[in-house]
């Protein structure tokens, strides 16, 4: 199978995983497979819940990148993989995993994804998705108390500490890697509409 693995990197909130959900609806499982740099944030079954929360979840060490290449070349060479379940609300892997299958069209997302070299490599196409940080924080604010079990104090302090500082030193300068910037995301239907019929084509000629 000729199988392209297309990059969506962004900041917090950006709106990555929002585009990277718009794009796979517009296509089958046997089509288009969809891998998420999160599931792969390292265990910590050592530590306790309050050591994990004071962890920095921004850098690049803090994923097991290394499993992660090794199945997304699984997945080039028609092998499925069983991809782990990160849980936020807990700072930790779950015990679940999914099942992904091989396809043609593999999308990767995360916030690092551009800023390892080993990664990049294995990427046909790199999609930046770009949004003011001010938007980015407040919506990751809404996010993190429903969705994530934070509280706002929690919330502001991670930022403050850890992600804003690891944006500037990491995610940022990765934007220099992209083929494609992507202004605010999932609501951009024009940029939505070109990915698709970028994967149409492949689908077409694999
Ligand atoms: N263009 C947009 N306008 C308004 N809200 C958005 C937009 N894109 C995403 N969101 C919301 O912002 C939050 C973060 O978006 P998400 O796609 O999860 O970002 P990321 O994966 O980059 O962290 C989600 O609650 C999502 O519904
Ligand atoms: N235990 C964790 C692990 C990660 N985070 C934050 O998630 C952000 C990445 O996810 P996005 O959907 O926002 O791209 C990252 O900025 C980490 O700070 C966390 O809060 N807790």
């Amino acid at each position: 199978m000729n199988t392209i693995l297309i990059g969506i990197a962004g900041g917090t909130g950006s709106g990555k995983t929002t585009l990277a959900d718009k794009l796979i609806d517009s296509f089958g499982d046997d089509e288009v497979s969809i891998l998420r740099h999160d599931n792969y944030y390292k265990r910590h079954d050592d530590m306790c819940y309050e050591e994990r929360s004071k962890l920095n979840y921004d850098h690049p060490d803090a994923f097991d990148t290394a499993l992660l290449c090794e199945h997304i070349c699984k997945l080039k060479a028609g092998e499925q993989i069983y991809m782990p379940v990160y849980d936020y609300s807990i700072h930790n892997r779950s015990e679940e995993t999914i099942l992904v299958k091989p396809a043609p069209v593999i999308v990767l997302e995360g916030i690092l994804i551009f800023a390892e070299p080993s990664l990049c490599d294995l990427m046909d196409i790199k999609v930046f998705v770009d949004t003011d940080a001010d938007v980015r924080i407040l919506r990751r604010i809404i996010r993190d108390v429903k969705e994530r079990g934070r509280s706002l104090d929690s919330v502001i302090t991670q930022y403050l500490t850890t992600v804003k500082p690891m944006h500037e030193q990491f995610v940022e300068p990765s934007k220099r890697r992209a083929d494609i910037i992507i202004p605010e995301g999932g609501e951009n239907i024009v940029a939505l509409d070109m990915l698709i019929e970028r994967v149409r084509k492949h689908l077409k000629n694999k």
